[in-house]
């Protein structure tokens, strides 16, 4: 199942290097298994719009729930269908 995830990143001033090593370690472990499909980042916003390629609606929320910055984003999903009019492979599917 595929979720549109648009997450928005309200952190506090501070020094967050750790946080952000962490949450960027975390989300690249998922991209390399393939269940977080894209990471864009959205122009001109602290914020981004990603792919997930989950089994489950829980999956997916336990995925983001343990993103290090969870605490500090503002996190909107969107079920995905197949289009009928979309060329794609199979493995996109
Ligand atoms: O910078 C962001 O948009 C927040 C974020 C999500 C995954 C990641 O590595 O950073």
């Amino acid at each position: 199942m595929r979720f549109m995830v648009e997450m928005t990143v309200n952190l506090p001033p501070g020094d967050h290097s750790a946080l952000l090593a962490r949450e960027r370690e975390y989300s690249q472990r998922l991209q390399r298994d393939g269940r977080w499909e894209h990471l864009w980042r959205v122009a001109g916003r602290y914020a981004n719009v990603s792919i997930f390629n989950v089994g489950t609606p829980d999956e997916l929320h336990e995925l983001v729930s343990g993103l290090p910055l969870f605490p500090y984003m503002d996190i909107r999903v969107t079920a995905l269908a197949a289009h009928p009019s979309a060329i794609a492979t199979e493995e996109e599917r």
